[in-house]
């Protein structure tokens, strides 16, 4: 049985339990969070299995083999009190592996946080809630192959994970942690045009949102690059051209890589 600790209970934490205990991995979980609807709203999710509510944040290192950090980072020195954490472990035989959900705060600073060295960092996104995940994964050089595979399956539970160098991950966080929000905006803008153009809204919001599901589902199983499903959309005088004229002129291109780029220095910000 692997103890699982959650410091945060909120939408993040909710997702990752989900899908770690819908798997048919031994775990079971302790949690601490201010808000009791979060911790009910989190055992809610977690599939009948044992979820404990700590008395604290450090009762939760005190007994959790892993802990991820599931706060927003604005609250991490708050949730984490050196000293506390220190003497929770203090008669452990080892630490607890430490998974860090949080945008920006890099792995250096959790360590010195937490006084434990094996730290991995991942950024996932919302769409882990439907098992559509897109994960950024990072590990500092004190954790075990073992610990960094077991931890990847586990994200794997709730959609892709990527490895990447920890210098990278503000940059995944700009693009696949915030990049959700973007393609809501995308499909709502979709609908928007739909309705300009005299759909009811409820036919246009259908449309819009399988427009995105399906382009992204055929980009993922053809393999071919999008550039070249786009030419494939766009006959030549045809209507795609006259669209895609629209975006360029726009400045469609320019706005999406700009808001990568401002997420990601954001990140940045918050470590
Ligand atoms: N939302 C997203 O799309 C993504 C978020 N992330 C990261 O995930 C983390 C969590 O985000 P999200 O799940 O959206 O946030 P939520 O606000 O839903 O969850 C955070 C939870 O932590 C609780 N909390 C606040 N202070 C403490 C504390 N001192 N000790 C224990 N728990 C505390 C909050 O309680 P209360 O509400 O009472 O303050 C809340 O229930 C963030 O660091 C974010 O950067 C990563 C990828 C995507
Ligand atoms: O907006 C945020 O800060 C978090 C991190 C990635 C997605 N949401």
């Amino acid at each position: 049985m692997i103890s699982i600790g959650f410091v945060g209970a909120g939408q993040m934490a909710q997702a990752l339990a989900g899908g770690i205990a819908a798997s048919d991995a031994d775990v079971a979980f302790i949690v601490a969070d201010p808000s009791s609807d979060a911790i009910e709203a989190f055992s809610a999710k977690t599939n009948s299995r044992s979820v404990e509510k700590a008395d604290s944040n450090a009762d939760v290192f005190a007994s959790a083999d892993i802990v991820f950090l599931a706060v927003k980072p604005q609250y991490f020195v708050a949730a984490t009190e050196t000293e506390s954490i220190k003497s929770a472990i203090a008669g452990r035989e080892n630490p607890p592996l430490v998974v860090s959900i949080m945008a920006g705060v890099d792995i250096k600073s959790i360590q010195s946080r937490t006084a434990i060295e094996t730290v991995i960092r991942v950024m996932p996104n919302t769409p882990c809630l439907v098992g559509a995940g897109a994960c950024g994964m990072s590990c500092s050089d004190q954790v075990a192959e073992a610990d960094r595979d077991r931890i990847k399956a586990f994200m794997e539970t709730t959609g892709i994970v990527i490895p990447v160098a920890e210098n990278l991950l503000d940059a995944v966080t700009g693009l696949s942690g915030s990049g959700p929000a973007y393609i809501f905006e995308l499909i709502d803008a979709l609908a928007l045009g739909g309705v300009k153009c005299g759909l009811p809204r409820n036919v246009s919001d259908q449309l819009a949102a399988q427009t995105v599901f399906g382009a992204a589902k055929l980009a993922i199983e053809s393999g071919d690059h999008p550039s070249v499903l786009r030419d494939r959309v766009t006959s030549p005088g045809g209507t795609t051209i006259a669209g895609l004229k629209a975006l360029f002129d726009n400045g469609f291109q320019q706005s999406i890589i700009s808001a990568v780029e401002a997420a990601t220095e954001r990140s940045k910000e918050l470590g």
